[in-house]
């Protein structure tokens, strides 16, 4: 149990709220554990016909942990800690294959894993002034989620690429404009009219929803997870490189990195 994530069904939604404002949402195991129950519980439970992530303060979530990586980069080899915790996977595993559907409400900054979870969001809404940002190769990581794949499909392999390899931030309205955003909405209002819509969706015909749903995303699902494990393993031996360990010490440290010395 954590109170980082704050889980509640009403209306046949099930909210998941990330509630680790002072960090900025970034995700620990033990929030990754609580996301991944999340959906598992949603797709059990009859009465739970949507789930919608949304976010307490300021950002939506900074993605994951940089501690955690630092500690899963230094684990033992044999440890089973050396690469992506497994809660990371299951959560990850869980949103490529939820039938039932999932939005997002995104307010702030979406960093990192933040980013690649709307990817497998049926709806993802935003605020105004949210910006999205993939960070991966600045830390010397790779993209995850299997966004290597999904994103070139959604937004184009030119538009992909800037993104990935350039980590670069982009607003609301570009994310809406390229795709990844379904709507966007004053940021007093976003809350809102997210959780409207879920109700909205939530109220509708349940196998009608989930038939359309898996017709839009085709047969997509095997695909998906096999580019999961292939960006994990990489992920993963990554997290014991010198570049990771250099990102993540400049960024605690307050600091550029500096990968002119490593190979
Ligand atoms: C499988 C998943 C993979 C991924 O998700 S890869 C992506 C990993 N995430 C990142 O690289 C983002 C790292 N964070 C940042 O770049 C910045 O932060 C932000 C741009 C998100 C926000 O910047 P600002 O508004 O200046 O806030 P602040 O002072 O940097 O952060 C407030 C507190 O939050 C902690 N924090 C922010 N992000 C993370 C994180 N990802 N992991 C651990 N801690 C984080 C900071 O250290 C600080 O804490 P203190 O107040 O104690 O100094």
């Amino acid at each position: 149990m954590t109170d980082h994530v704050i889980t509640a069904v009403d209306k046949g939604v099930l909210t998941l709220t990330l509630n680790r404002p002072e960090k900025k949402n970034a995700l620990t195991d033990a929030m990754y554990k609580a996301l991944a129950d999340g959906i598992e519980q949603a797709e059990r439970d009859p009465a739970i016909r949507v789930v919608l992530f949304r976010a307490n303060g300021d950002a939506f979530t900074a993605g994951n942990d940089l501690a955690d990586f630092a500690a899963a980069g230094n684990a033992p080899a044999n440890s089973g800690n050396g690469g992506l915790q497994s809660n990371v996977t299951r959560f990850l595993e869980n949103l490529a294959k939820a039938e039932k559907p999932l939005i997002a409400a995104v307010n702030g900054l979406a960093v990192g894993v933040g980013v690649t979870m709307l990817l497998h969001c049926d709806l993802a809404y935003a605020g105004e002034s949210a910006t999205l940002q993939m960070p991966f190769v600045n830390l010397g990581l790779i993209p995850e989620a299997g966004s290597t794949l999904l994103l070139p499909r959604l937004v184009g392999l030119q538009k992909a690429a800037d993104l990935f390899l350039t980590g670069k931030k982009i607003g609301a309205a570009k994310a809406e404009a390229i795709g990844i955003i379904a709507d966007v909405f004053p940021d007093a209002e976003l809350q809102a009219e997210a959780l409207a819509r879920a109700e909205t969706l939530a109220a509708k015909a349940p196998t009608a929803v989930k038939l359309t749903k898996a017709l839009l995303k085709g047969d997509d699902r095997a695909a998906v997870l096999a580019q999961q494990k292939k960006e994990g393993a990489h992920f993963a031996a990554q997290l014991r490189s010198a570049e990771v360990k250099e990102a993540i010490s400049a960024f605690f440290e307050k600091r550029a990195p500096d990968f002119s010395k490593v190979s």
